[in-house]
């Protein structure tokens, strides 16, 4: 399992997103299980092995054509044993699809984080009527199984009487030949019986012993994939932080899927840049700047740092250089000390560096005001735990990427759940990082933000569509002017009161303008419309 786990942990990410991969590494954990009882079982099938063995020493012994047909008696119950446990293996197989949706929808039912929404939408009875009807086709594939296998072991078990029925035989013809004494017929029936008997528990050890080493091969071939399509270990080092990173017609598709999330997208981004990523859902945000951390690999061009290709130099070194704060970034079940510490687990988690982080990211409020401070555990489902609020959550993950210090700072919609105090202050804090001379990427959709941006790339289904400073792309007045104008209205206009007349329309942001266009005299005055 160890090894399962640490090797996972290595793989590249596209891997690890693939369905199959998933699949595959679901079916290993029953292996890991397998091997334990594998060495349980074995000493089984030795036991049975000696005393089947003994029994067979005892008939050559006694006349040598015993023997192969107390092996004959044998061969049907190890067939039966070993189609059963084929069957039950290929049956896994083929449900164990079946089985972790099923198992998903139980976490649904029984997670806290689904709760609100399952209780409100009233979702909860569609999904206890799936998981019903999933269990009772899993339970009717078993009832299949079982039938196939009795039939099986009613087979197996006949054709094992005619062949004990024929050892019986050969036994009584031998006496009455006189090949052998009554009494040693008698001892060679005793044999026969204990290697029959013996017959049975070895014929379900060894099926189980199958079975297992199914699965046991499934985690080998989880292990050995994963050693396959792991991140490479070797490459050019990188010391220093990259005076440039550049993409050239670069081409990104996700597995299984057929349009492209990038297509041919060049750009550059030089040090101490602050470089927003915005454009629609879907157009390749987040993909673009996984790319740009050595996370994914083009299918088509190169990222380069500072020339080198991405590809040979040392992932190791390339990660070291970033701080990641994912759109779905992680909450970790730990302390709040850990939460923030995990970023750079080789740290010192208790000094200067800890309580910067903190003061940076807004998250020393939160702490402040935390039951037991930094030793508070972040996680509710755990008795003692406390829950954070979303937005303190997000301070968190800001704060993890400040405490990591890295060189390239990559925010994928990092305030999208702060209060606007909040939101501002990060704001100015990244401006202040890119005047240190870190590189700070952002993908975000809020067009104001990105107005202290160097560079600004608009994409739109995997194209990059537009680039340029902020002040330049409203002069353009193309994509990214549109929206930022929509946006910008959103705020100036006036809420429209359902009874009064229609409000004069809110005159749009000119070109070159860096600020949303200015509240109505309405909103200004305080009148907040009745
Ligand atoms: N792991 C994945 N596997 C398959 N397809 C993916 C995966 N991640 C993203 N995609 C697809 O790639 C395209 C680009 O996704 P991406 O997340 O880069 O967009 P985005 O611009 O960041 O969007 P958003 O603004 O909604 O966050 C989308 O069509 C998405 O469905």
């Amino acid at each position: 399992m160890l090894l399962l786990l640490r090797r996972s942990a290595r793989v590249e990410l596209a891997a690890m997103e693939s369905g199959d991969f998933q699949r595959l590494l679901h079916s290993a954990q029953r292996g890991t299980v397998a091997a334990r009882q594998m060495t349980r079982n074995s000493l089984q099938v030795l036991h049975g092995l000696v005393v089947f063995a003994s029994a067979a020493v005892v008939l050559v012994t006694l006349h040598p054509v015993l023997l192969p047909l107390l092996l004959a008696a044998a061969l049907p119950k190890g067939w039966g044993a070993a189609r059963s446990a084929r069957r039950s293996y290929r049956s896994t197989q083929t449900w164990l699809e079946h089985a972790r949706r099923n198992q998903v929808l139980a976490r649904l039912l029984l997670d806290r984080d689904s709760a609100p929404e399952l209780r409100v939408h009233g979702a909860a009875e569609y999904l206890v009527e799936s998981f019903d009807r999933m269990s009772r086709e899993a339970a009717g594939e078993q009832a299949r199984l079982s039938r196939a296998a009795a039939g099986t072991t009613a087979l197996a078990g006949a054709l094992a009487g005619l062949a004990a029925a024929g050892v019986y035989g050969l036994l009584v013809l031998l006496v009455m030949g006189s090949w052998i004494p009554l009494a040693a017929a008698g001892t060679a029936a005793i044999a026969v019986r204990t290697a029959t008997a013996q017959l049975d528990s070895l014929v379900q050890q060894v099926n189980s012993l199958y079975e297992q080493a199914l699965f046991y091969a499934d985690l080998e071939a989880a292990c050995r994939m994963a050693g396959e399509r792991k991140v490479p270990g070797g490459g050019e080092r990188v010391r220093a932080a990259p005076a440039a990173i550049s993409l050239s017609e670069v081409s990104f598709r996700y597995a299984g899927v057929r349009e492209p999330a990038l297509d041919r997208v060049s750009l550059e981004i030089t040090k101490g840049q602050i470089v927003a990523l915005v454009g629609p859902n879907g157009a390749g945000k987040t993909t673009l700047s996984r790319l740009l951390c050595g996370l994914y690999t083009p299918e088509r061009g190169s990222v380069h740092w500072d020339g080198r290709d991405l590809r040979t130099l040392r992932r190791a070194d390339v990660h070291e250089r970033i701080a990641l704060v994912s759109q779905t970034f992680t909450q970790w079940p730990f302390t709040a000390r850990t939460n923030v510490a995990i970023a750079r687990p080789e740290a010192r988690a208790d000094g200067a560096r800890l309580r910067r982080a903190a003061a940076d990211s807004g998250f020393a409020d939160v702490v402040e005001r935390l039951p037991r401070g930094w030793e508070t555990l972040l996680a509710p489902e755990f008795v003692g735990g406390a829950e954070l609020s979303g937005g303190q959550w997000q301070r968190a993950a800001l704060a993890r990427a400040a405490f990591r210090g890295a060189d390239i700072l990559v925010y994928d919609e990092p305030t999208a759940a702060l209060d606007p105090q909040t939101e501002i202050e990060f704001f100015d804090r990244i401006q202040e990082l890119a005047r240190g001379g870190q590189t700070v990427v952002l993908v975000t959709h809020r067009l104001a933000s990105v107005r202290h941006a160097d560079q600004i790339f608009f994409l739109d289904r995997g194209r990059l569509v537009e680039s340029g400073s902020f002040a330049e792309l409203l002069d353009h007045d193309g994509r990214f002017a549109r929206l930022y104008r929509m946006q910008a209205e959103q705020y100036a206009a006036a809420p429209r009161s359902r009874t009064s007349a229609p409000e004069p329309p809110v005159s749009p942001v000119q070109p070159g303008d860096s600020a949303p266009a200015p509240a109505p005299e309405s909103l200004r005055e305080g009148n907040r419309v009745a």
